[in-house]
């Protein structure tokens, strides 16, 4: 099934307020689509008679060490797609060597996750999302449960101070959970409605010394999610971050913003091969994913694809879209003369588009 296709038996399966959830963004969604858009303008410029008949396409990421170049973006609430939920998600991203990233929005505890993976892979690598909560004590709750679990890193996303409106959601009043659905992972939190679908326990304001302190309270590789500004990607390296993940949260926060691909390569600049740059945000195709990493990515991250996976067929869903952008990747880099992913160049990459 192509990516396609399976987007379709989704839309075809999902209750129309829980595919608008997952398909919808911020405000217009004028940046939802400009991140698939910023994908299109994007030709690739082939090197020739340098290739090579067998390729290697994995990643070194913070705590996953030959990982699948494509990851699974943290995403809320996997049981509203499908009722096998994360545990799906994660034995799928396990069997096909792809991180997943699960996260406070979870609607499975992250140690069942974990377990999930490790059905489907004896070493699965699992990354742990987490907001900044206004009590460093609640933070750290989470941080230590995200331990406890085995996750191999986490992400700590940074472009929510407040709730994007999701105009969607606003227009089908879709504010709570269905009975039966909750964030685990909140269950026991202070203040925080497990239930709600905005009240996110996170701080307002959070700053960069906030963030300093979850590298200082754990030995676990910690990236910084929701990055644009160049300057910002400086400041995560001086606070100690392990990655950076160029991110606009798929067009769900500010709809003003530009999409994910143009921030990439000024924050690849800032850091200069520092520590590993990834980006999410309108990954669709293969092609996409040499795009991404012949700027400056060591590694993109895909949400929506995963979902409507999820939805259309379960654990086998999200086994085909990981295995189709991966496949569909391999052949592009053969195609452009690349053996490994750094073979793919900026000068590789020409603006095209609806002009040509
Ligand atoms: C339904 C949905 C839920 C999301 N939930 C979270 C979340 O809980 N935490 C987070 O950091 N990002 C969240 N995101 C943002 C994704 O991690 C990612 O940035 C985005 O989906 C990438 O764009 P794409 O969907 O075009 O691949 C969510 C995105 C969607 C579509
Ligand atoms: C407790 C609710 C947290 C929801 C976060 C989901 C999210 O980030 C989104 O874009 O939707």
């Amino acid at each position: 099934m192509t990516l396609r296709a399976l987007h379709d038996a989704a839309r075809r399966t999902l209750d129309p307020v829980h595919y608008d959830y997952v398909a919808g963004g911020a405000a217009e969604e004028r940046v939802l689509s400009a991140n698939e858009r910023a994908f299109d303008r994007c030709l690739l410029l082939p090197r020739v008679l340098c290739g090579s008949e067998t390729r290697d396409t994995t990643a070194c990421l913070p705590g996953a060490q030959r990982a699948a170049p494509v990851i699974v973006a943290p995403t809320a609430f996997h049981r509203l797609m499908h009722p096998d939920g994360e545990g799906a998600t994660a034995r799928a991203a396990a069997a096909e060597g792809a991180v997943l990233v699960t996260g406070t929005a979870a609607t499975t505890a992250v140690d069942a996750v974990v377990a999930a993976a490790r059905e489907a892979a004896p070493d699965p690598a699992v990354w742990f999302q987490l907001y900044l909560h206004p009590r460093a004590e609640v933070t750290e709750t989470l941080v230590r449960r995200a331990e406890r679990a085995g996750c191999t890193a986490l992400v700590v996303t940074v472009d929510s101070a407040v709730f994007g409106r999701h105009t969607r959601d606003l227009r089908h009043g879709f504010t709570e959970l269905p009975p039966g659905h909750a964030a685990e992972n909140m269950r026991d939190l202070p203040g925080a409605p497990p239930g709600s679908l905005t009240d996110i326990p996170m701080s307002a304001a959070p700053t960069w010394r906030d963030f300093g302190e979850i590298p200082r309270m754990t030995a676990l590789p910690v990236l910084v999610k929701g990055v644009l500004h160049p300057a910002d990607a400086r400041l995560a390296v001086e606070h100690g971050a392990s990655g950076v993940i160029v991110s606009n949260h798929g067009g769900r926060q500010c709809d003003a913003v530009p999409a994910a691909l143009d921030c990439l390569p000024a924050v690849a600049e800032a850091v200069a091969g520092r520590i590993p740059v990834l980006m999410d945000g309108g990954v669709r195709r293969g092609s996409d994913i040499a795009v991404a990493l012949a700027l400056g990515a060591t590694a993109v991250g895909v949400g929506r694809p995963v979902m409507w996976g999820l939805a259309a067929d379960g654990e086998a869903g999200v086994r085909a879209v990981l295995a189709t952008l991966r496949d569909e990747y391999d052949h592009t880099l053969a195609l452009c003369g690349g053996r490994h992913n750094a073979d793919l160049t900026r000068d590789m990459v020409v603006r095209g588009g609806e002009t040509w």
